[in-house]
């Protein structure tokens, strides 16, 4: 058996994980990316709408900055989120989308004088500054205060992973692809590296590293109607369970998009909205101004996503032999916008549903759409509980989106985050004591003990179905770990999950040759089962309502019993997780919790939030009148430059805001 020695293992070739590996490679740190596809096919690639980065470019976006960006992105998260990694991540991103311009990715440009668009259904004539000339251009997103989200047409993503995977080429970093990590190499202190099986000859590996980063994306695939490409199974976020040492949190918030077409859950870019588009009900009626008359169809996505399924339960959904759906309108937009800035939208509606969207409203109901939780790490992007374990993009939890995440955040958070923990990475590798000092004996038994686990598939005698587990797990997910929850259907999906899981064990696999696709499905779906285990136990645990977990028994916001993140390990032998909680410390809190401006105001306040406020408002107050500046003044409320690695510490350009003011 092979035995390859790196000083970085990054375990996925997403935006994520090759933003990591180019952050070590530079700091001089040889790094080996693993990814199941070309890491150009990975699921980055499919993002349509854009990246967040208050650049305040367009006319719509003057004004903005890191902190419009940070009480946009902590409201959205209905303050589940880590207010110093929202900071961190704000000051950043600025850097991230102008570090990707330099590298060559095609952002769209503004061109000066005056364009027409659609605020609130009617066509408007805004006028963009000379200066802004050339600069990128920004749409309007959910939940945001300005226009904020950069994007390429509606490729964003696309244009963005081809970006970094041609800079990972030129930093001649290895990418190794149709491979699959099975387990993590650990002692239980210490992470080394990963078991890893060719998908190609079904071989086993050990990839021995000083450091070893989960960069594997989302788990949509656990649901029956999702956004989420097939391979996002969410395998990676069980690396980490497997470990029995290493946390995942929160994992209970999951997201549902609004605007999945009907049925099969494929996404329509929240840019269809941002850029003018409608919602309407089965009589042409455009509902959500009367339920969400400050911000309408541009609410965060989990207030939309409630209020469309609220409109289909009052009878008002378009009844279909697949079941009930709303209508997108984008007819508005025109030709000519729908064919250049939605050009992908286009073909997804003519292509997938035989629908022409510059003529015809598009078939809609929310879909699964984006994992919140993750493997928790700390804001350096390291493991709580492992050492040498870490994590960035869709698979970590170090706490940026809390219940809620804002569309346009993650594909920044991505690159963000690459930047960030590729640094602290390095910062960990340059380290002497961080070697690779381990008995080879740890790495064999690793290899074996995996092994014996994928033997345990192809000697079974037992008659259980990997497909059919899998199937009735997605539908249990889709049906009652949904979008409205319930206690008794959580408690049923968690017994019944969890039997699934049980079964798991007797999963026979007929064919035993060579890569094996028969053996990839049965050991995917067990992982998968662990990993949807720990979003149901932890959606049926939590008894509140917090940004897309909405009980329909507990409906309030609790801030006094819930303003927690919940963590997640896995025992070995057990066949539930095992859950604690930790708790959110508002006294360090920049913005305390209060209403988000949007959906229903309905929350059980926290005593400590009205003191916090007063504290924050007295600090404001007072250097406001010493003549102090908005960054002297968000210091002293809550520092976080200490967490950014000294080179991402500085100060961002806007044209109202030039950096010599
Ligand atoms: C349809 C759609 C549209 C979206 N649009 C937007 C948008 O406009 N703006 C925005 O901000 N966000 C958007 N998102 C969300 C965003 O695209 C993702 O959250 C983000 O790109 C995830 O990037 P990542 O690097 O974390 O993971 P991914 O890009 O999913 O990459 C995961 C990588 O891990 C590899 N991998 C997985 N498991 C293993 C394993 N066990 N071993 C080895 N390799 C493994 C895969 O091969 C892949 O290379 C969208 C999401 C969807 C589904």
């Amino acid at each position: 058996m092979k035995i390859i020695y790196t000083d970085v293992l990054v375990i996925g070739g997403g935006l994520a994980g090759l933003r990591m590996a180019v952050a070590a490679k530079r700091r001089g740190h040889d790094s080996i990316v693993l990814s199941l596809v070309p890491p150009k096919r990975s699921h980055s690639k499919a993002a349509q709408g854009g990246m967040q980065a208050s650049l305040g470019n367009v006319i719509k976006g003057v004004g903005d900055n890191e902190d419009v960006h940070f009480g946009d992105t902590v409201r959205g998260s209905d303050w589940g989120a880590d207010q110093e990694v929202v900071r961190m991540f704000v000051n950043t991103s600025p850097k991230a989308v102008r570090e990707l311009a330099a590298w060559g990715c095609p952002w769209s440009r503004i061109t000066a004088g005056d364009r027409q668009v659609i605020i609130n259904g009617e066509k408007v004539t805004i006028t963009e500054r000379k200066e802004a000339q050339g600069m990128m251009n920004q749409r309007d997103f959910g939940g945001t205060k300005k226009w904020r989200t950069c994007y390429v047409s509606d490729c964003t993503g696309h244009a963005m992973l081809n970006t970094v995977s041609d800079r990972i080429i030129a930093e001649k970093v290895p990418v190794i692809e149709r491979v699959e990590a099975l387990s993590l190499i650990s002692d239980g202190k210490r992470c080394y590296g990963a078991i890893v099986r060719d998908l190609i000859t079904g071989e086993l590996m050990a990839y021995v590293a000083k450091a070893t980063a989960i960069a594997t994306g989302g788990a949509g695939r656990i649901y029956r109607v999702t956004t989420n490409a097939v391979i996002c199974d969410g395998t990676g976020y069980d690396l980490a369970l497997k470990t029995g040492v290493a946390t995942l949190s929160n994992m209970e918030a999951i997201q549902f998009h609004p605007t999945g077409i009907f049925p099969a859950g494929i996404l329509v870019t929240e840019g269809c909205r941002g850029d003018g588009g409608l919602l309407r009900d089965v009589d042409g009626y455009r509902f959500m101004p009367d339920v969400e008359p400050e911000k309408k169809e541009l609410a965060s996505r989990d207030v939309v996503s409630r209020r469309m399924e609220e409109r289909i339960a009052m009878g008002k959904g378009v009844k279909t032999k697949y079941g009930e759906h709303l209508w997108l309108d984008i007819t508005l937009l025109g030709e000519h916008h729908i064919k250049h800035k939605l050009r992908e939208v286009y073909e997804i509606c003519h292509y997938f549903l035989g629908v022409d969207p510059t003529k015809e409203w598009v078939p809609v109901r929310p879909a699964q759409h984006y994992t919140m939780g993750g493997v928790r790490t700390k804001p350096s992007g390291e493991s709580e509980t492992l050492k040498g374990l870490f994590a960035a993009g869709e698979a970590a939890c170090w706490d940026m989106h809390g219940f809620n995440r804002l569309g346009g955040n993650s594909v920044a958070e991505t690159v963000v985050a690459g930047m960030i923990v590729g640094e602290y990475i390095a910062d960990f590798c340059d380290k002497a004591e961080n070697g690779i000092d381990i008995p080879t004996s740890l790495i064999y038994d690793a290899l074996a003990k995996e092994q014996a686990e994928l033997n345990g598939y192809l000697k079974n005698t037992g008659n259980e179905d990997a497909v059919a587990l899998r199937t009735r797990m997605q539908e249990i997910m889709t049906t009652k770990i949904g979008i409205f929850r319930k206690g008794k259907d959580m408690q049923e999906a968690v017994t019944e999950l969890e039997e699934l899981y049980k079964r798991s064990f007797n999963i026979a696999v007929k064919d035993v040759t060579g890569n094996n696709p028969e053996l990839v499905y049965a050991y995917r779906t067990r992982s998968m089962l662990r990993v949807a285990l720990t979003v149901a136990l932890g959606a049926y645990s939590r008894q509140e309502s917090r940004g897309a977990h909405y009980r329909e028994d507990y409906s309030v916001r609790d801030d006094v019993k819930w303003l927690k993140r919940t963590i997640a390990t896995w025992k070995e032998g057990d066949t539930l997780p095992t859950l604690s909680y930790k708790d959110l410390d508002i006294s360090k809190m920049e913005l305390p919790p209060g209403f988000r401006g949007y959906g229903v105001k309905n929350y059980i306040e926290n005593p400590e939030s009205a003191k916090r406020q007063a504290e924050v408002d007295a600090i404001r107050q007072k250097m406001e009148a010493e003549g102090k500046d908005r960054w002297a003044i968000q210091d002293a409320i809550m520092p976080y430059q200490h967490l950014l690695p000294k080179r991402l510490q500085g100060r961002n350009e806007r044209i109202d805001e030039p950096l010599n003011d």
